[in-house]
């Protein structure tokens, strides 16, 4: 209970606990398996004496190894032979511009990535409305018919990018696609310039990316670029992706994709589209999900951030994209397997089970929903709330799992006790603060029946600025609650994500300014508890190591750099 006394404040109490934000910095780890991807590869294919084939491009030095080199990924791969690296090299297809729109600093979109259905822009927008919460700035889908890519990206919903001019999807046509919709880490929010997909042309022909992370090294990989003559068209991190792409002396495409991102530090789920390739990669560490699905009527492969949006388009959940993996998938519906060389121990997201992903979800193998409802009662037996409750009630939409799960563990009734307007959006999600003030009363309303002269646990997912909190305290009281209780189903957030979520700034957090007792004062709640991370790691058992919980804990799995250089704002 030592845990629980440390992040919890009551108003009678004046326990305080303040939480380092400085971000450790931490030596690389390597994975088990790293002396299988760095042992030495001899030219061509071999077969190893861990019985794995190497794969070894021909026309580089590179070292690609097919994905199976790990004994538990469950597909067999697709050896490539050298008629199959030779027939994958690109032969030029006419180049084109970045499909321009513009940019501002930030983080976590969704991915999705079609490859063998005759509708696949179609499905795409479906797929991109199910990961809508991942990211409301701006949308696009990149779609191609075996010949020429082609994009339409806009600021906005799904909906008003595609969903107002039937002719917009029109304009895709093909059996290929790739979506994305964008929540900025990198690059202004309002710049149309810096929606994905990017597409671009390169000496061998076109590409377009669709990316969900945060690069930590962008900065420097940039300036280097443009040091060597680059010319970039937006503000994102994503653009250097395809920089290094294309001055890559690799060949084929996939050995240039993984050159790329031999460079990359941070995070990144990639999805890339070629004319007679898809392909999907995911960074050394997975911190951001990935899926692999095919749809039941065509066998059509589906790569999305969630399985929500396989489950929309009946495509059937396979497997993830497993860290470090790159999946290729040709025309002819054959894939392939690959991993980036070095590759390291897991870090997925925890703060993807905590709020982003959507319940129905599986993320990381892992139902959402359960997730939450674990992190919930946790936090029921760790912190009850002391003289006892009459009611609790979520925080609609993510507190929700994690409010059954303190209620049914407390024994104390769940209630609905604020209800949530359907016409608004994610609030965290909003770019600012005023925006985010009125956000909360227009999405948020009491039920006085519920709430009037009770004792009140107000459950939810996180407090980031604490903006949430506050504003919601306040209905509940002037509905007429009694006391109301705060608690909330993660631990304090003290640092800033580099890897896809854009918290805000370190002085923007509030956990990071004031310990739990200030907080509670600031919140003005009867008591607040946050669920500690000793409580956290054991709601997510033997697996917990592999998770990055740097927001909560400070220790950052990738070191996090400054921007070294400064430039103009697209
Ligand atoms: O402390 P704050 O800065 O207010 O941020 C924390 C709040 O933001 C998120 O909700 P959000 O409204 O974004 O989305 P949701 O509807 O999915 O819960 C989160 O679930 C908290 O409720
Ligand atoms: N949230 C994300 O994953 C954002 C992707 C990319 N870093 C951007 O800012 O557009
Ligand atoms: S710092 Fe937090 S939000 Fe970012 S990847 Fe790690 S756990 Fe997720
Ligand atoms: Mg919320």
């Amino acid at each position: 209970m030592a845990a629980a006394a440390a992040h919890t404040a009551a108003a009678a109490s004046s326990s305080s606990q303040h939480l380092s934000p400085s971000p450790t910095r931490r030596s690389r780890h390597h994975s088990r398996s790293q002396h299988l991807f760095s042992s030495p590869v001899p030219h061509g294919l071999r077969q190893c004496s861990h019985r794995v084939t190497h794969l070894h491009s021909p026309s580089t030095s590179r070292h690609l190894l097919p994905m199976s080199c790990s004994p538990s990924f469950p597909q067999d791969p697709v050896f490539f032979d050298q008629q199959q690296w030779k027939r994958a090299e690109e032969g030029a297809n006419g180049g084109c511009a970045f499909d321009g729109r513009d940019d501002k600093p930030r983080e976590e979109c969704g991915v999705v990535g079609i490859l063998g259905d005759p509708q696949a822009s179609r499905l795409c927008s479906l797929a991109l409305h199910a990961l809508q919460h991942r990211g409301q700035e701006g949308a696009g889908i990149v779609s191609c018919d075996g010949d020429t890519l082609k994009s339409v990206t806009g600021l906005g919903l799904v909906s008003e990018v595609f969903g107002k001019d039937p002719s917009r999807l029109d304009a895709l046509p093909g059996d290929a696609a790739v979506g994305h919709v964008r929540y900025s880490t990198s690059g202004a929010a309002s710049s149309p310039l810096n929606v994905q997909p990017f597409l671009a042309g390169y000496r061998f022909g076109q590409v377009a990316v669709a990316h969900n992370g945060n690069l930590v090294n962008y900065a420097a990989l940039r300036a280097r670029l443009e040091d060597q003559g680059s010319i970039f068209n937006t503000s994102s991190d994503t653009e250097v992706v395809l920089h290094l792409i294309a001055i890559s002396k690799s060949r084929p495409f996939v050995a240039r994709v993984v050159e790329a991102c031999e460079q990359l530090e941070g995070a990144y789920s990639l999805i890339f589209l070629t004319s007679d390739k898809l392909y999907a990669v995911r960074d050394p560490y997975g911190f951001r999900p990935l899926v692999m699905g095919r749809r039941r009527s065509n066998g059509a492969v589906v790569f999305a951030s969630e399985t929500c949006a396989l489950d929309l388009i009946d495509a059937q959940y396979e497997r993830e994209v497993e860290r470090g993996e790159v999946i290729i998938v040709d025309r002819d519906g054959s894939v392939s397997s690959l991993c980036l060389i070095p590759r390291r121990d897991r870090r997925a997201c925890v703060f993807e089970h905590i709020y982003f992903a959507l319940p129905n979800s599986l993320v990381f193998g892992r139902p959402v929903h359960r997730e939450r409802y674990n992190f919930g009662a946790t936090l029921a037996a760790e912190s009850p709330v002391p003289g006892g409750a009459d009611v609790v009630i979520p925080v609609p939409d993510s507190g929700f799992f994690a409010a059954l799960g303190y209620a049914e563990r407390s024994g104390v009734p769940f209630q609905q006790g604020l209800i949530r307007s359907h016409y608004v959006g994610r609030t965290f999600i909003q770019p600012s603060q005023k925006i985010r003030d009125l956000g909360v009363r227009l999405k948020l309303a009491p039920v006085r029946g519920i709430l009037e002269g009770k004792r009140v646990v107000v459950v939810d997912d996180s407090i980031v600025r604490g903006t949430t909190s506050s504003k919601i305290i306040r209905l509940i009281r002037v509905a007429g609650a009694k006391e109301v209780h705060m608690r909330i189903a993660s631990p304090p957030i003290v640092g800033s994500c580099y890897y896809g979520v854009d918290t805000p700034s370190t002085q923007e957090l509030i956990s990071n300014r004031m310990d739990v007792e200030g907080v509670r004062r600031e919140i003005v709640a009867d008591s607040l508890a946050f669920l500690s991370l000793d409580s956290l790691k054991a709601s997510l058992g033997e697996e917990a190591p592999t998770y990055c919980d740097a927001c909560f804990s400070g220790k950052y799995p990738v070191p996090p750099r400054e921007n070294e250089i400064t430039r103009v704002e697209l």
